[in-house]
């Protein structure tokens, strides 16, 4: 597989395709984390990776990002870590296309926080949190065709820190809530899940007159989706409201919006016909009154005024609070009957919204002060200051639409694109701002760095002359789509960042205008642009909708109110553009109060299966979420930079001077370590000085080649260091547990009264004498057992049937003796026998000092053995056995029977002599022999 880099900085290729290819090459791995600096960049798998657990959250608790591979918890230990050390306030920004797992890696994060941070009232926020996220779902997720849960809602959630770094309260902000959605929805997707989770309770459906979601305009041809539960989902959706603390008689007066909205969407219009005496032959009137009634009780207001309001509208005469009414043609009752739809939606989410953050914002949070990452003044003039004892920090995530290129865009692409070209804006500002502070604060030369700047695009959209601008005004001067196109024409043609037209267009392409946007060309189709950003409710409906007997609809209209002087001649509401630029604005100040952290999702496939990555999918998502800017932002100043402990640790064993051990002159002196680490892989004739620079505390090294050749010098060295490491530490482990078994082995010969060699008492017990752990060949001969694990291995010698002593090798694992004939030059084994240790019944020994022992099985089979190692191998049974507990039989004495074969038994003596005979095994009778031992030094005091 071709090589990979976890951190894109470092890539070889800089180019949408070499990121492509690491992306994919990494994916395949099931690495679907990589980083861009320290911008994470996270692939969806869809499927089910054993990589968010409670290990995985231990290993990244208290690590840098760079010590461990890329992980969407090294992002939130990043923030929670600045949160604590410098009392700052942190941001997430995840961003990317719908569906690929931006608000997966938010809840990941989510619970990451939770777990890391402590405190008496986290559980109760923590819960109150989790309890809130069904019921936005229910209202602000929908089945789309890229995602069977996504949300069609932007959405900054904050979560407030005290001073002892617990989770105090939280706070959500919303918006670009996708209210079209209530109206009309694509083939295959559906409205908002509230719309069918209603109809699962049959008590409030009967109460509300909801029959079966099939019956109803506003809901799709898709019903119900595989993966989604309505019926649970309205469990919860009603759980969530009890939770934080919606009445019964409130939450039915949501379920009446909820079932008004779908009683409205049934009601139909037709030209009025002429025998009417009210009707006037250009307006409207409804087909059946039957929705209209049903609606009308949900709303509790009068039948009749909801008939006018939907067929009528109050227009304004030339003079003040001069007015009449007109009516509605077919077309335009439609219209309004939509707009109505929508408007109580958005109103009735925005509510619910605005309920949760009253559950989860402590009451004494509201007015406290948000701590600044870098105290700057606040609106009023007055600075912050920052070491107030009741002040708190914020970790905000922000999960947000990435870039949208599609066929056709509206205004809902170019709201969303002027939000990312805004964060884009922001990304660049602060990643070079912080890059050159460090420089300062470093004392490194450094030169500006080049890289493409938006602002431009920023201010194409939003200046006084910018496009928002030009639509207000010609949506205030009641004109239409063309002469708003007309006006962006003329007054941006020359801009740097508006693609001139083609000489020749086409009849569609007319109707646009194009961007240079940070991610590319973006053409916008200018139809619709006028109707969207008017927003338009008729002011009779607004008028209508705060006559009605249900508390929550007037608290609905209550800003409605306000703009009308509370005498229901609604003045025009703000503008789409204007609301959304101050709401952006608003954003835009709370992000850059904080310390920005960023994941960008990317979605691999359209058919939501893992191991599949279609190369032009994820390179359009390159695109749109610029992260060849990204890089290019990166690699313009220093691609590596680390303090000098770090560097000295991870790159220390590339020289010979620097590992094992640190030679004389780097003690006390990491500066010239580092230098000579460095030196070691550069070229003599190059310029150091452009390659890299040392600063205070960090090593700072310009180009990715010099990492590279470190990194291979590293890897190459790092096989024999990881070896070394690993068999210390067994050797370390072992040695532990031998002194244990030692320990206990005396006290058996002890109790038995078998006498003891000094120089086997003294022996430190290793069991791997023949280092069998790192063997290949004993490898093989395991993997054959399905067994690993060696517990011993050693010389030992075997009194074989014919009383003759041969050269054997034993070894022992958790489950195995192996009898075998390892011949050490040639690297060869020869498996004798294998007899699992469960089979084994007895060890027999003498009283005497010598190394004889005799192994008894079930199966009959015996094995008699001599060896130095004799009470290690006798300890470690115990041991086994007692591990699967059972007691293994010892016996101890100076004559018994044993079988050296199947069918014959023998009888075996001890008896200790001055010196050895010629043969120190002897036949001593029919079927009896005689072992002859020579005391050895003895051990006393057992
Ligand atoms: N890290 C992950 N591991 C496994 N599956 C994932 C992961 N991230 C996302 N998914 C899968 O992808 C689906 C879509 O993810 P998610 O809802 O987070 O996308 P999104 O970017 O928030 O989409 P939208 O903008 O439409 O709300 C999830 O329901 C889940 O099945």
């Amino acid at each position: 597989m071709a090589r990979t880099v976890e951190n894109m900085i470092m890539l070889e290729d800089v180019s949408e395709r070499g990121i492509l290819n690491n992306l994919k090459n990494m994916y395949r791995k099931d690495s679907i984390y990589t980083f861009i600096g320290e911008v994470l960049i996270s692939v969806n798998p869809f499927k089910q990776l054993n990589i968010y657990n409670e290990q995985k959250l231990r290993q990244y608790r208290s690590h840098y990002p760079f010590e461990l591979p890329p992980h969407v918890y090294s992002i939130a230990e990043s923030a929670y870590r600045n949160l604590i050390s410098e009392r700052t306030s942190q941001s997430i920004i995840i961003s990317g296309e719908s569906g690929a797992g931006k608000t997966e890696a938010a809840k990941q994060i989510m619970n990451y926080i939770a777990a890391v941070s402590g405190g008496p009232t986290e559980d109760k926020v923590k819960t109150q949190i989790l309890k809130s996220n069904p019921l936005l779902e229910a209202f602000g997720n929908a089945k789309t065709v890229r995602n069977n849960n996504s949300s069609r809602f932007g959405k900054y959630m904050e979560i407030f820190f005290s001073d002892l770094n617990q989770i105090i309260g939280g706070q959500i902000m919303q918006f670009l809530l996708e209210k079209s959605r209530v109206v009309s929805q694509s083939q295959g997707e559906r409205n908002f899940h509230i719309f069918y989770q209603i109809f699962t309770d049959d008590e409030i459906a009967k109460k509300l007159s909801l029959t079966k979601p099939e019956h109803y305009k506003y809901l799709s041809n898709t019903y119900s989706v595989d993966t989604i539960d309505d019926k649970l989902g309205f469990r919860e959706t009603k759980e969530a409201l009890d939770y934080i603390g919606v009445s019964k008689e409130t939450q039915m007066q949501i379920w009446e919006v909820v079932a008004a909205i779908l009683h409205l969407g049934n009601i139909e219009f037709s030209h009025s016909e002429k025998g009417d005496k009210t009707a006037r032959k250009d307006g409207s009137q409804i087909v059946d009154r039957t929705p209209l009634k049903l609606c009308a009780k949900c709303l509790h207001v009068d039948e009749g005024m909801l008939e006018t309001a939907l067929t009528t509208k109050t227009v304004e005469a030339g003079g003040r609070n001069s007015t009449y009414i007109s009516p509605l043609s077919v077309e335009g009752a439609y219209f309004a009957r939509d707009a109505l739809a929508k408007g109580l939606y958005r109103r009735l989410f925005d509510w619910i919204v605005k309920s949760v953050n009253e559950s989860i914002t402590l009451p004494s949070l509201i007015n406290r002060r948000l701590s600044t990452m870098n105290g700057k003044a606040p609106k009023n003039g007055k600075k912050e200051e920052s070491s107030k004892p009741n002040e708190y920090v914020t970790i905000g995530i922000l999960d947000i639409y990435g870039f949208e290129i599609f066929q056709t865009n509206s205004l809902e692409q170019l709201t969303i694109n002027y939000i990312n070209e805004r964060l884009q804006q922001m990304f660049i500002e602060l990643t070079l701002k912080e890059e050159q502070e460090e420089y300062v604060r470093e004392g490194i030369k450094w030169e500006k760095v080049p890289y493409n700047d938006n602002k431009p695009c920023v201010e194409l959209i939003d200046s006084k002359l910018g496009i928002f601008n030009l639509l207000n005004e010609t949506s205030l001067l009641s004109k239409g789509d063309d002469d708003f196109l007309r006006t962006v024409k003329t007054n941006t043609s020359k801009h740097p960042f508006m693609v001139p037209d083609d000489k020749v267009i086409s009849k569609e392409q007319e109707k646009c205008f194009k961007i240079k946007h940070y991610a590319g060309i973006v053409e916008y189709h200018s139809a619709g642009f006028v109707e969207k950003n008017l927003d338009t409710l008729f002011q009779n409906l607004v008028a209508l909708a705060l006559t009605s007997k249900s508390t929550l609809l007037t608290q609905l209209f209550s800003n409605d109110k306000i703009m009308t002087g509370g005498n229901n001649v609604a003045t025009k509401p703000p503008m789409i553009c204007t609301q959304f630029k101050k709401q952006v604005d608003h954003l835009m100040a709370k992000l850059y109060a904080c310390k920005p952290h960023y994941i960008r999702c990317i979605k691999p496939n359209d058919r939501k299966i893992g191991n599949c990555f279609e190369d032009d999918m994820v390179t359009h998502q390159i695109r749109c979420l610029g992260l060849l800017e990204n890089v290019l932002v990166k690699r313009a100043g220093f691609v590596y930079r680390h303090k000098f402990d770090f560097f000295i640790h991870h790159y220390k064993v590339t020289t010979k001077e620097t590992y094992p051990f640190l030679a004389a002159q780097f003690h006390n002196n990491q500066v010239e370590a580092s230098k000579h680490i460095i030196l070691n892989v550069l070229k003599s004739n190059t310029d150091h000085s452009k390659m890299f620079q040392i600063g205070k505390t960090k090593i700072f090294i310009k180009h990715p080649e010099t990492i590279f050749s470190l990194e291979e010098l590293r890897e190459r060295a790092c096989p024999d260091v990881a070896t070394k490491i690993q068999r210390v530490f067994r050797r370390f482990i072992a040695k532990k547990k031998a002194e244990e078994n030692k320990r206990e082995i005396n006290t058996i010969f002890k109790k038995f009264q078998k006498k003891r060699r000094r120089v086997s008492y003294n022996r430190i017990y290793q069991g791997d004498y023949l280092n069998f752990a790192f063997n290949s060949e004993m490898s093989k001969v395991l993997a054959k057992e399905n067994d690993s694990n060696i517990v011993y291995s050693g010389y030992v010698k075997k009194v074989n049937n014919r009383n003759k002593v041969q050269d054997r090798t034993l070894v022992m694992t958790h489950k195995n003796i192996y009898n075998l004939d390892w011949n050490e030059k040639k690297k060869k084994i020869k498996v004798k026998r294998v007899l699992p240790i469960s089979d084994l019944a007895a060890v027999k020994v003498s009283p005497f000092t010598d190394g004889y022992f005799i192994l008894f099985f079930n199966s009959r089979y015996c094995y008699f053995f001599d060896s130095d190692d004799a009470s290690e191998i006798i300890s470690i049974l115990i041991r086994l056995f007692k591990q699967s507990k059972r007691e293994l039989s010892i016996e101890v004495s100076k004559q018994f029977d044993y079988k050296p074969t199947l069918k014959e038994t023998r009888t075996v003596k001890f008896a200790e002599v001055s010196s050895l005979p010629k043969n120190p095994i002897d036949k001593s009778g029919k079927n009896e022999i005689t072992v002859f031992v020579v005391p050895q030094a003895e051990q006393k005091n057992l």
